[in-house]
């Protein structure tokens, strides 16, 4: 352990009785968190990193990033930091070691985390729900013969009314399902083969910045014949309302719009569009992977009839989320998976207690907090973009009113951001999506706002979440800026900018 250890792990615990000293749960005692703290092993990187660290500028990128360009257009496997110290350190250490991994707050060993939108870490105290569940309480929660059922099945129907509650749903709305990408192909492919079989609905709408499990799901639609409706978005990556009306036809069934978007992080008109559809008796899904816990919703306000969720977007675990599907007036879909008829008959299976169950805390915790959440992470943002926006040709793509803080995606124009990236390898970013992350295509996201291509590639996605703190970002603020800097210097584009000549007026020789 390092000499600063100790102190370090005070301070772990003091943040963490200051956060939780207002709920019920300081009662309880954060018993992960407080082992983490007192192994020295939770240590919050503004602990350690201060404000005016020396930022070295990684001077072997542009090598590198050649080389890796010219062979197969994939990103470099080492883009993720060796940490063989670390992975000593965690088999020698068990339990403690594990839960270690399970954050990310390791300076010096791991990159700062700021990309919340493809996943963030466990909260500990969902941790502490879940433990239980993974050890003396194993009961299979559909064993209605013995206690050992009868005590998970408590704790799951606990969990499905926080996450009930998180979104203004009643508990029996909530289905959990593996995932949003399950939930999201559970209602759009659920709805519209349930209309069809009806014989006269076959008509979706849904829009071109949606996630790619819901395009897809679209996609494989439309080789069942159904039709699509892919609404294009504003500049601003807002869809237009007069266009979503007019696309409306009698055959219409389902309208699927996402309620924050994960690349930019704009929020549609919730409001307007439940209005819409309940008006011409459309259903209204919509995927709150990013939405939920982070923003205030309320399904019976918005008139949303489907909503996907996911477990761990809300500082809960991987390979678990909810379906909230309306029950008044009733929305019917065709199940995806079938079998013992569990959840209500719309997705059978086992449920997986440890993860249901922390998934619920996890919305708990949420609810609780979202007020003082929010403003923390509002405030980091602000800084963060106001220190971006300060750099020149500098652009923050997506609306910024109607925008959910703590998803930040910026063009730095005469900068490639693979390049960047690279560059910024002791911070965790990202230009996009994490599942298109390995292709080097500018973003569909962006394209559809009318980025140009080079305007989509100099794009970088900052997540600000529940724990990144003040420190993390002057640190991040101090290497964009350096390395944006030092990478423009080597751009000939730049130096002609830089020379005042206008790029638009110049006409390329064609090979
Ligand atoms: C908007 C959106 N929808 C769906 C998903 C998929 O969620 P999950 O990983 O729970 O399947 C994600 C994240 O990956 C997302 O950001
Ligand atoms: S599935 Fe997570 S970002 Fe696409």
């Amino acid at each position: 352990m390092s000499s600063t250890a100790p102190t370090a792990a005070r301070q772990a615990l003091r943040i963490c009785s200051r956060r939780y000293a207002s709920t019920a749960f300081a009662r309880t005692a954060p018993r992960v968190a407080a082992s983490l703290a007192t192994s020295g092993r939770r240590r919050y990187v503004s602990e350690t990193k201060p404000s005016n660290a020396t930022v070295n500028v990684d001077t072997t990128i542009k090598a590198e990033h050649k080389a890796f360009l010219s062979q197969t257009g994939q990103r470099p496997p080492d883009v993720t930091m060796p940490t063989t110290a670390m992975a000593a350190d965690v088999m020698m250490s068990p339990g403690a070691g594990i839960l270690k991994q399970a954050t990310v707050m390791d300076e010096g060993t791991r990159p700062i985390y700021l990309d919340m939108q493809a996943t963030t870490p466990m909260d500990p105290r969902v941790v502490d729900a879940m433990l239980p569940y993974m050890t003396g309480m194993y009961g299979n929660p559909h064993s209605r013969t013995h206690a050992y059922g009868w005590e998970t099945d408590q704790a799951i129907e606990k969990a499905r009314e926080h996450i009930a509650n998180l979104i203004g749903a009643d508990p029996k709305e909530i289905i959990f399902t593996s995932g949003a990408t399950e939930s999201n192909n559970m209602s759009v492919k659920g709805v519209a083969r349930f209309f069809k079989r009806g014989g006269k609905k076959n008509h979706i709408i849904t829009c071109q910045t949606e996630h790619k499990c819901v395009l897809d799901s679209c996609r494989h639609l439309q080789d069942e014949g159904f039709q699509v409706t892919y609404l294009p978005v504003k500049s601003n990556g807002l869809i237009d309302m007069a266009e979503l009306e007019a696309a409306i036809r009698p055959e219409t069934c389902l309208v699927s719009i996402m309620t924050v978007n994960n690349e930019i992080g704009v929020v549609q008109p919730m409001d307007e569009i439940g209005r819409l559809c309940r008006a011409n008796k459309v259903f209204f899904h919509t995927d709150g992977a990013q939405a939920v816990g982070k923003i205030p919703l309320d399904v019976n306000k918005m008139n949303v009839d489907l909503m996907s969720i996911s477990g761990h977007k809300i500082y809960g675990p991987k390979g678990i989320g909810a379906c909230y599907v309306r029950r008044r007036p009733r929305v019917r879909l065709d199940p995806i998976i079938s079998g013992g008829g569990q959840e209500r008959g719309l997705r059978s299976g086992t449920l997986a207690p440890p993860l249901s169950i922390g998934m619920g805390e996890a919305a708990r915790i949420c609810k609780e907090e979202m007020e003082y959440d929010s403003k923390r992470i509002t405030r980091l943002s602000n800084r963060l973009l106001e220190g971006l926006l300060s750099l020149e040709h500098t652009t923050l793509n997506g609306d910024r009113e109607r925008h959910y803080p703590g998803c930040v995606n910026v063009s730095f124009a005469y900068v490639e951001g693979e390049s960047l990236l690279m560059a910024l390898k002791d911070i965790a970013l990202s230009s996009g999506s994490a599942c298109t992350s390995a292709s080097l295509e500018p973003s569909y996201v962006l394209r559809a706002l009318g980025s140009s291509d080079e305007s989509a590639h100099s794009s970088i996605r900052f997540g600000i979440g529940r724990f990144t703190t003040d420190d993390e970002i002057d640190y991040v603020l101090k290497a964009v800026t350096e390395r944006v800097t030092f990478l423009r210097e080597l751009s000939p584009l730049w130096e002609l900018v830089q020379e005042g000549v206008d790029l638009n007026t110049i006409e390329w020789s064609q090979h």
